[in-house]
């Protein structure tokens, strides 16, 4: 007779339980503060000036010991963890990137792995292989220095760096903070479609409220040391917790609700029409505010065989009654 065992597929979760932090100068800057995150989530700390959101994130990878409360990964208190194992966990990315000045772009994206030892034929393999998915040539900066890369070209080393050993959490601190607007929306995006990213847990510390919209599956936004709100994108937006958070978002609520509602979301509220064919460069799934570029006079999309009207008019009414209907 065979034995069958059923072997459970484990996935990385972090979890922060009722963490506190002071520090001497008498602020308490994290405060009770409590969260999961489970593998394929990217969780952005979102948060005015002095927040709590840097202090929590390197509480994570212990650059910082909580006061009170506990962190684990994957069951484990990360007290307990040895420091090779977190670094084999866990990815940091940082905003003023932290490269080292004397090593060549190659020599910094291998760091990590060379601590843990990997034979040098991978290491160059592995560095070389990221360096080409974050678009920088091999042939042509594998050997340079940081200070001869533009700010976007360190960003994205930076992030191969942290990515180079593979570990399933990668944490960034403002990643995109010193670049210029338009690199950091583009350097965004590409991050958004990073293969290597799929089936991580991301935890991300922005104040740009944009960023955190595009990026975040959820959202913890925190003042004054503590989490205001923990949730979706849509969370916050049509359901905030409290006060703060509602004024937090006030002036880029309407650009956000565009954004964030997907055109499947109002699709039940929209008109429908037997005019005109449909629209093929717009999908249910795109969001209302591509929508609205898209049909600026007017466009119909296609959604379980109704053909519904998309223009400027009908996407506002639409949305309207989906916040009603809430
Ligand atoms: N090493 C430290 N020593 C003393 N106080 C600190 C230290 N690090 C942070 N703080 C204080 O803790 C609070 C939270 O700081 P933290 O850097 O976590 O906030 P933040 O939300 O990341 O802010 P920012 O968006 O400005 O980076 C602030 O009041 C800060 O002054």
């Amino acid at each position: 007779m065979r034995i069958f065992f059923l072997i459970p597929v484990l996935s990385v979760m972090i979890q922060v339980s009722h963490v506190t932090k002071f520090f001497d100068s008498g602020a308490t800057a994290v405060k009770d503060v409590s969260f999961e995150v489970k593998e394929g989530e990217t969780l952005v700390l979102l948060g005015t000036s002095g927040g709590g959101k840097t202090t929590t994130l390197r509480m994570i990878n212990r650059l910082i010991e909580p006061d009170e409360g506990s962190i684990s990964i994957d069951g484990k208190d990360i007290r307990q963890l040895q420091p090779t194992y977190l670094r084999r966990k866990i990815g940091y990315v940082l905003q003023n990137t932290g490269l080292f000045p004397h090593y060549t772009v190659l020599e910094n994206i291998g760091v990590v792995p060379q601590l843990l030892k990997w034979e040098k034929t991978a290491i160059e393999k592995r560095s070389r292989s990221l360096m080409e998915k974050l678009r920088l040539s091999p042939a042509e900066y594998a050997h340079v220095y940081p200070h001869q890369l533009s700010g976007g070209q360190q960003q994205r080393v930076g992030l191969a760096r942290a990515l180079a050993a593979d570990p399933p959490i990668l944490l960034m601190d403002e990643p995109f903070g010193a670049l210029d607007p338009l690199t950091r929306i583009n350097v965004r995006q590409e991050f958004r479609k990073l293969d290597e990213l799929h089936n991580k847990i991301v935890i991300l510390v922005t104040h740009d409220v944009e960023e955190a919209f595009e990026l975040g599956t959820r959202i913890g936004l925190m003042n004054q040391g503590s989490m205001q709100q923990l949730g979706t994108p849509k969370d916050l937006l049509f359901r905030p917790a409290n006060a703060f958070v509602q004024q937090f978002l006030q002036p880029k609520q309407f650009e956000l609700e565009l954004k964030t509602l997907l055109v499947e979301d109002i699709i039940n509220w929209l008109p429908d029409t037997t005019n005109g064919s449909p629209d093929l460069t717009l999908e249910p799934g795109n969001s209302c505010w591509e929508a609205l570029a898209a049909g600026i006079n007017e466009s119909v999309v296609q959604y379980n065989g109704q053909q519904k009207l998309v223009n400027g008019n009908t996407i506002l009414e639409a949305i309207a009654r989906y916040k009603k209907a809430l």
